[in-house]
């Protein structure tokens, strides 16, 4: 993630500790994948005491941008910042290739540079990206549209074909495929630079109009 921002979208980008407890003086906080805590109990379940969490509330609570990816998205689901949750894949086991994914949503902060309706080839790679909601979340998502990307060939199970969705008010979002890894052609795929150009629109276009 870190590198995707600074070498491919060529931005400043911090790494910051889960032990710090303050996002002062940040316009977006990322939240990249991985194993928190081992993945112990469940991804994201121990991570939720990290002390930077209450920090990162406030700052979605602040309409800031947070963006996190697999293990990211896991924990904005155990803290409650987005609905519902990751279970195991259906298979129950580790899945780790390029999947297909539909742009459902286009008019967020994260993905105004796609078309509506675009496929793009994003890497998965997770043992729980099985998401779940029950049919009255799910009716509010649709009604919202808070659902971002699905996949074109569901390849864990997820409800209604869900790959990533966003916060009511929209400026969180979590996705279990990975953007990051999609920045280079040499990765096999660029087209995940796309949503962090998006963002950097997005903040670009909400400065011009604060100035
Ligand atoms: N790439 C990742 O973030 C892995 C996610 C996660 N901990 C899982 O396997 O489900």
């Amino acid at each position: 993630m870190y590198y995707a921002i600074k070498d491919a979208l060529q931005e400043e980008v911090e790494m910051i500790s889960c032990d710090e407890t303050s996002l002062d003086g940040f316009d977006a906080a990322l939240i990249p994948g991985g194993f928190s805590y081992g993945d112990y109990l469940r991804s994201g379940a121990i991570a939720k005491f990290a002390n930077i969490i209450p920090a990162l509330i406030e700052f979605a609570n602040a309409n800031k941008p947070v963006l996190g990816v697999c293990n990211g998205f896991q924990i904005l689901t155990e803290i409650g910042l987005l609905p519902g949750a990751l279970q195991h894949n259906k298979s129950m086991s580790f899945i780790s290739q390029i999947e297909p994914l539909t742009v459902v949503n286009n008019e967020t902060l994260f993905t105004n540079l796609y078309k509506k309706g675009q496929h793009i080839n994003i890497p998965i790679a997770h043992g729980e990206g099985n998401y779940y909601c029950d049919d009255a979340q799910l009716a509010e998502l649709k009604s919202n549209n808070q659902i971002v990307f699905t996949y074109d060939n569901n390849p864990n199970g997820s409800c209604a074909d869900i790959a990533g969705i966003t916060n009511q008010a929209g400026n969180v979002l979590g996705m279990m495929p990975h953007p990051e890894r999609a920045v280079e052609t040499i990765l096999g795929s660029e087209e995940g630079l796309t949503l962090f150009q998006s963002i950097l629109k997005s903040f670009k276009g909400e400065l011009n109009r604060v100035n």
